[in-house]
């Protein structure tokens, strides 16, 4: 049997993040204890076979972990980081927080001179979800994410090494960058659209009941965010404050044009110009954005399949597609109220989408536009 890739590995926060980590680490045999200010989260977290929790007795084979993952709020990791490096001496302590500076600030101003501060490693696993807590906990929360490992001038490389090989254990990619240079990055990635996912949800909360029943994937696609943890997300905007507000201003003029325009009456043929120009704009960023590991995006295609809405029709729907010898490398599914039946989108990698047509044809499927 190969070794496992840790020996011992003690998560402090068994949230969402810390859960995952620890479900990831278990897949392949490493001893994994939990630590949680809160005990029912713990619990739970326990329940699921995360891992095993740290009581008081456990403190001596605690303190030979050789790596530590912080997976607490931003405005805890200073203080937890910063104790954990006292508490184990000679593991390497990474966390999970979504932005870096702060938390190196923080962890410098609560380490004593001597706490082994060459010992920390910045992470932040590019994956989530609105959601928080353990029972939202996945083990393949990380398949195919970037992870940002971001050391500082003093980390030591094999503990840098240690959290990217964390990075890969639990199915990402580590991506290494300054801790700066992270957060000016995740302000346009992360933070921005997290903003204006909830500044669009915001407006639904007058909406008419009638109107709502509208909504479709598209909507839902741009507000899924907006149900975040806004504790969660007061710390993470306030601890990157600087480089989200630059970035909303930037988007607020972009918003003011395109509302100028629209009011415009008079120069409409300008104004349409303008208009287009503002979307083409957009559809050129997407086009931008990475596909699934690093692919490039053109090189998935969806096909569209109308889904009965009957016990059992999305196993078949799979089932054909597997038979077909097609990867599915993404899926969309959208459910219209009032109606018996749902839309799947299959995300497909171009080369197959004939035989994936072919497929569906031969089944029955009735693929949609
Ligand atoms: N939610 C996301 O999508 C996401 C994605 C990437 C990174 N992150 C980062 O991961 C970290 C955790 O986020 P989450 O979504 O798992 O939150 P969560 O609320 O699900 O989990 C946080 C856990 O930390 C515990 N905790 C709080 N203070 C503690 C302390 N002082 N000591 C021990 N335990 C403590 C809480 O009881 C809770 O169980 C945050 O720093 C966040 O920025 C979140
Ligand atoms: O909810 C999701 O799907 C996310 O991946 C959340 C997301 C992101 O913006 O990408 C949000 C904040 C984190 O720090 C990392 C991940």
């Amino acid at each position: 049997m190969t070794e496992p890739p840790f020996r011992r590995v003690v998560v402090i926060g068994a949230g969402l993040m810390g859960t995952s980590v620890a479900l990831a680490l278990r897949r392949f045999g490493v001893e994994v204890l939990l630590e949680d200010a809160d005990p029912g989260n713990l619990r739970v977290a326990v329940s699921l076979g995360a891992g095993v929790p740290v009581t008081p007795g456990d403190a001596p084979r605690a303190e030979q972990a050789d790596l530590v993952v912080v997976g607490v709020p931003p405005a805890a990791l200073g203080t937890v980081i910063a104790d954990a490096l006292a508490r184990f001496p000679s593991a390497v302590v990474t966390d999970l927080g979504s932005v870096k500076a702060a938390a190196l600030a923080d962890t410098r101003a609560h380490a004593p001179a001597g706490a082994g501060l060459d010992r920390y490693v910045g992470g932040h696993p590019m994956a989530g979800s609105e959601q928080s807590g353990p029972l939202a906990a996945r083990a393949d929360l990380f398949d195919g994410r970037a992870w940002a490992v971001t050391p500082h001038a003093d980390s030591r490389p094999d503990a840098v090494a240690a959290v990217e090989r964390l990075a890969r254990t639990c199915g990402a990619l580590p991506v290494q960058l300054s801790p700066g240079e992270h957060d000016e990055a995740v302000a346009l990635v992360s933070h921005l659209p997290q903003v204006a996912s909830t500044v669009v949800a915001g407006l639904l909360t007058t909406a008419a009941e009638g109107h709502l029943v509208l909504a479709g994937q598209g909507l839902r696609d741009v507000t899924r965010i907006a149900g975040g943890d806004p504790d969660l997300w007061t710390q993470i905007l306030s601890a990157n404050a600087e480089p989200v507000a630059r970035l909303l201003h930037e988007a607020a003029d972009n918003l003011h044009r395109v509302a100028h325009t629209l009011e415009k009456r008079d120069a409409a043929e300008a104004g349409l110009a303008d208009l287009r120009n503002s979307l083409e704009r957009g559809a050129t960023g997407v086009r931008r954005l990475p596909g699934k590991h690093g692919a490039q995006p053109e090189a998935f295609s969806a096909v569209p399949v109308l889904l009965p809405d009957q016990p059992g029709e999305l196993a078949r729907l799979f089932a054909d597609v597997g038979a077909a010898g097609v990867n599915i490398e993404d899926v969309r599914i959208d459910h219209s109220p009032n109606t018996p039946a749902g839309l799947v989108e299959l995300w497909v990698h171009q080369d197959t989408v004939p035989a994936l047509l072919e497929a569906l044809a031969h089944h029955g499927w009735d693929v949609h536009g």
